[in-house]
């Protein structure tokens, strides 16, 4: 098996004219890895996979996708799926009729109703794309990308307008995938979700690499965080607390002794504290500590 990483990005600028949206961005996404690239809005994540999949030239830099240029579309396409915010199909063709044509231009081989079958579509397959609900469009969008099992799938917010069934459904389909070994790459606004599947995140921030790494990396550097609520003629805590809009945070690196003396003090007080909880740092909040840092809030 190959050690070549499926795709390797050095050095990428991307310039909108006077605009720099990437600046010299550098990371690789191994085989069978799921890289989920996360931002802030406006970070540049979609000028970068754009480039990497072949639809935007960069400004300068390499980027190589199975050890080749993306522009070698021949070579590359076929190996890739790709899930974009919005496909476009046309309204009046089936949905099976849909499939059929974008699967014809991957020119990978598979069987419309397969796909159909791992989106969740079987049942409407005879149905108009205009007359499809917005989650069911964006499982249209979806057999795009899974049509003849991509060796490199990308997914672009592909869980975005979907119920929570429909999010479980996808997330079975992709597990499906990286058995077979597919390599994913994610962006999502959904934290958790990342959170939970990513084996490594890029967190961009205007056109950078802010951190990059596992989950547990990216999080390990923060504070654990014990969130509660106080009755207003509750006595002053004896710890430091962050006030958000009424929920109070205490960050930690001693989560065992701070709570401890929150809960000793709650005690002693006869004070109720409520929507009681602790925990480890989420990405929510490694995000939220990127505005701190650029921001100084
Ligand atoms: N065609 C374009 N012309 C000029 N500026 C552009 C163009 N496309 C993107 N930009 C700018 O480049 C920056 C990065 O955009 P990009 O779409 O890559 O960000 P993103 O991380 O995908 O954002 P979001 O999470 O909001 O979708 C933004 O400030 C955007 O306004």
């Amino acid at each position: 098996m190959t050690t070549t990483p499926v795709i390797e990005v050095e050095n990428l600028n991307v310039r909108y004219g006077d605009f720099h949206a990437v600046k010299d961005l550098s990371f690789q996404v191994r085989r069978g890895e799921l890289y989920a690239l996360l931002g802030t809005n406006g970070a540049g994540k979609t000028s970068t996979l754009e480039t990497i999949e072949g639809h935007r030239q960069a400004t300068s830099g390499r980027v190589r996708v199975f050890g080749t240029s993306p522009g070698d579309r021949q070579a590359v396409r076929p190996r890739m799926g790709i899930m974009l915010q919005e496909s476009g199909f046309s309204p009046d063709l089936t949905v099976r009729e849909s499939v059929r044509l974008i699967g014809g231009l991957t020119r990978r081989t598979d069987d419309a109703d397969r796909v159909l079958d791992v989106v969740g579509l079987t049942r409407k397959a005879g149905t108009l794309v205009g007359q499809l609900s917005g989650g069911e469009k964006r499982r249209l969008d979806f057999a795009t990308a899974v049509y003849g099992t991509p060796e490199l799938i990308f997914l672009d917010e592909p869980t975005t307008g979907l119920d929570i069934q429909s999010r479980d459904a996808l997330w079975e389909s992709v597990d499906r995938l990286r058995e077979n070994g597919s390599t994913v790459v994610l962006t999502t606004h959904y934290l958790e979700e990342a959170q939970e599947r990513a084996d490594r995140i890029g967190l961009m921030h205007q056109g950078v690499f802010h951190r990059e790494g596992t989950v547990a990396e990216l999080t390990r550097t923060l504070p654990a965080v014990i969130r509660f609520s106080l009755p207003p003629d509750a006595p002053a805590v004896p710890l430091t607390v962050i006030n958000h809009d009424g929920a109070l945070h205490i960050e930690t690196f001693d989560l065992q002794k701070d709570m401890f003396q929150l809960l000793g003090w709650a005690h002693d007080h006869g004070v109720e504290l409520s929507d009681l909880s602790a925990g480890p740092t989420r990405l929510d909040d490694v995000f939220r500590a990127i505005d701190r840092t650029f921001n100084g809030g």
